[in-house]
């Protein structure tokens, strides 16, 4: 793999695991290592890779991601990227995972957003893990056991509010956006659309990121909850999990324009972080905020 692929066709898949003789779910664990190779930990030097299969037969890549001049509460996990891909890219269930090492706390309780999420299973191919007594015998063992006593949606949420890889809209507007027409207002309706797939059902405050950079390429990604407040994800992170996995490889530098949607009268807001974030990793970058309503 030169460029990399962060989602895998079901074809594809397929057609590379009978190409090695095994079946799509032992192809997962021999992705760990080339996954790894695109991680982007400059504080640790510690690569994390992530390899989940969806529902649809696609598979997906996630790495670890870590922003030096920053706080380490900025990072991006392997687990947590991998789980941004599936909903950037609007797969619905996340069921097999191959993961380079035993994913954190912070990690399992993310994965707890996803319906049913004890059942999804997960193998963790580091050679100096000891063999689990939960585990399979292909290896992979159920989140429910390395993750008992969960807290979790069912603890804040009725049990009909879609959780994090569920289809819903925020139905969130901003007014005249429709008749306006310039470059800035393309990266605006991104935004909002990315605003409108965000998963806040905790504090209900919604908001979504668009990025440009010097070629035009637009990327997009939304804010994310977890239960446990803690282990969201904010936008701009999985604006650049968008960024990570299709802008060629390139640095946070190329990265020229950014817009932040969210609502005005928010309890949680994310302009502050974001421009935080952003100025960083790319002080050229100008970050525009709008506020919208709920339709
Ligand atoms: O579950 C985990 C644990 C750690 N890391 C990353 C975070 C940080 O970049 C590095 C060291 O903790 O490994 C993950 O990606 N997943
Ligand atoms: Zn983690």
């Amino acid at each position: 793999m030169d460029k990399p692929d962060f989602v895998i066709r079901p074809e594809e898949a397929e057609s590379a695991a009978k190409q090695l003789g095994v079946s799509v779910l032992e192809l997962l664990p021999s992705l760990v290592k080339p996954a790894k190779s695109y991680a982007r930990p400059p504080i640790s030097k510690f690569n994390v890779g992530a390899v989940g299969l969806g529902s649809s037969g696609r598979i997906f890549l996630g790495v670890n991601v870590e922003f030096p001049g920053l706080p380490l509460h900025h990072s991006i996990h392997a687990e947590q990227f991998l789980i941004t891909n599936l909903t950037l890219n609007g797969e619905h269930q996340l069921k097999y995972v191959a993961v380079s090492s035993a994913p954190c706390g912070h990690c399992r309780q993310f994965f707890q957003e996803i319906r049913d999420a004890p059942a999804i299973r997960i193998l963790i191919t580091d050679p100096n893990e000891s063999p689990d007594s939960a585990a399979d015998s292909d290896g992979f063992l159920p989140l429910g056991s390395i993750l008992p006593h969960r807290f979790g949606p069912d603890d804040l949420l009725e049990k009909d509010i879609p959780l994090l890889l569920e289809p819903h809209d925020n139905r969130l507007a901003i007014s005249d956006l429709d008749s306006e027409n310039t470059a800035e207002s393309e990266l605006k309706r991104t935004a909002l659309a990315a605003a409108n797939r965000s998963y806040a059902p905790y504090s209900l405050c919604p908001s979504g990121v668009s990025l440009v950079d010097c070629d035009g390429k637009v990327y997009r990604g939304w804010y994310m909850e977890s239960a446990a407040y803690n282990p969201s994800l904010g936008p701009v992170q999985a604006a650049l999990v968008d960024y990570v996995a299709n802008g060629g490889g390139g640095g946070y530098e190329r990265i020229v324009g950014a817009v932040l949607v969210e609502k005005e009268d928010a309890v949680v807001r994310q302009e502050h972080t974001a421009k935080l974030l952003l100025q960083t990793i790319s002080p050229k970058c100008d970050l525009k905020v709008f506020h919208c309503y709920g339709a």
